[in-house]
């Protein structure tokens, strides 16, 4: 698996201009708060204005922006996992995976997406009965159900105990090699992603170090 991208972007002062080639299925995107992270994901994703992004997964490219390939966040082949989760909370868990489903191709099954992040049987439940490890959970097997080209993660890790961290890398680590996609994962601190990531780019104040 590979992995390449570069983007420039600028939010009022702030300027991004960060690149990476990664050869293996996961890079991390570590470095302090400010330091252009979100920014990097959001750019990548379509979510904010860019001067310019280039992203390429597997040989394939996926944006080239300035080559004109340059589609909308929906079509990008992406999927992104927000710090908050941002799960609807009147909507059921199914009813938030299903949601992944809008625009997708040939998606999975919402109990496929489930099985895929151990909450098989979870369909039903509400948002605000979850853990926060769960609603993470969810927030990823919706992200998971279209069958996303990239996943990009914004601090999976935020919030969560010692334990509860290491639970989840473990569990990411699985993910990464059942779904076989690659991965993008930001996160304040490096020994969070060091077992994760083969690479891992350290962003200060929108450039690489
Ligand atoms: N909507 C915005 N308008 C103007 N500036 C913004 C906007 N969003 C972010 N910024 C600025 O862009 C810079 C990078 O922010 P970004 O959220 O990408 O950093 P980060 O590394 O993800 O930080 P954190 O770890 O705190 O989430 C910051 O200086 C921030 O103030």
């Amino acid at each position: 698996m590979s992995l390449s991208f570069w983007v420039r972007a600028r939010r009022g002062d702030f300027a991004l201009d960060a690149a990476c080639d990664a050869p293996g299925k996961a890079v991390a995107l570590v470095g302090p708060s400010g330091a252009g992270k979100t920014t990097l994901l959001q750019g990548l994703a379509g979510l904010i204005p860019t001067e310019e992004v280039r992203l390429t997964v597997n040989d394939r490219a996926l944006v080239d922006t300035a080559m004109g390939l340059d589609p909308p966040a929906h079509a990008r082949g992406l999927g992104y996992v927000f710090q908050d989760g941002r799960l609807f909370p009147h909507l059921s868990v199914g009813a938030n995976v299903a949601f992944g489903a809008r625009w997708a191709k040939k998606p999975m099954s919402v109990a496929e997406a489930l099985k895929l992040v151990d909450l098989e049987g979870f369909e039903h439940r509400r948002p605000a009965g979850l853990s926060g490890g769960e609603m993470r959970r969810v927030a990823i097997a919706r992200a998971l159900l279209p069958r996303p080209r990239l996943l990009l993660l914004d601090e999976p890790f935020a919030g969560l105990d010692d334990a509860r961290r290491q639970a989840l890398i473990a569990w990411l680590l699985r993910l990464r090699d059942t779904v076989k996609t690659p991965m993008i994962v930001v996160s304040h601190d490096d020994r969070d992603v060091a077992a994760l990531a083969e690479t891992v780019l350290t962003l200060d104040r929108g450039r690489q170090v």
